[in-house]
């Protein structure tokens, strides 16, 4: 993928998004950030500006916005012609997601079919989703790589 790109990062504010936020944006990439400060702040984005400096903070956009409004993402993807999109816009506290499915039925599993409607309505056709370790359960041996066996989640 060229440097150039347009990426859209959900959940950019985040913690793990704002990291990679930061390098896409040292490597080149134009970035777009939806995000909607469920458990994040402007201070995150402001944090990203700081790091990168003012030039490259010209190649950052954010939205504050939310995936369970799919007008949200399609006002965005009507703007710009997205070349990828990476996906941390996600709830992840497993006793909460227990104790409130319901919240998060509606967060990570509509949000994203939101997502992925309104990118294959603009042909866009790249992802990466970012999953959780939690996947895996209580791992035998730390860290955990990808090809262990999942467990119940
Ligand atoms: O519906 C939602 C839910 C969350 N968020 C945002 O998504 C971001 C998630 O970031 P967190 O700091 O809460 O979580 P992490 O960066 O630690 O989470 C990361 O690790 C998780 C696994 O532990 C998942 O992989 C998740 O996608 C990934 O962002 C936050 O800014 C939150 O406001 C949204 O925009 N919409």
């Amino acid at each position: 993928m060229s440097s150039s790109q347009k990426i859209l990062v959900t959940g950019g504010a985040g913690f793990i998004g704002a990291h990679t936020v930061v390098q896409l944006l040292k490597d080149g990439f134009h970035v777009s950030i939806i995000d909607n400060f469920d458990n994040s702040s402007m201070k995150a984005v402001d944090c990203v500006r700081e790091v990168v400096g003012s030039k490259l903070s010209q190649n950052l956009e954010f939205t504050l916005g939310d995936l369970r409004n799919k007008d949200d993402l399609e006002k965005l993807f009507s703007k710009t012609k997205f070349d990828a999109v990476i996906h941390f816009a996600g709830l992840k506290a497993v006793g909460e997601s227990v104790a409130n499915p319901r919240r998060y039925f509606d967060n990570n599993l509509v949000g994203t079919i939101n997502l992925y409607e309104v990118m294959a309505k603009h042909n866009c056709k790249n992802m990466v989703f970012s999953s959780s370790a939690t996947v895996y359960g209580q791992p035998e041996k730390m860290p955990c790589v990808e090809n262990f066996k999942y467990s119940e989640s």
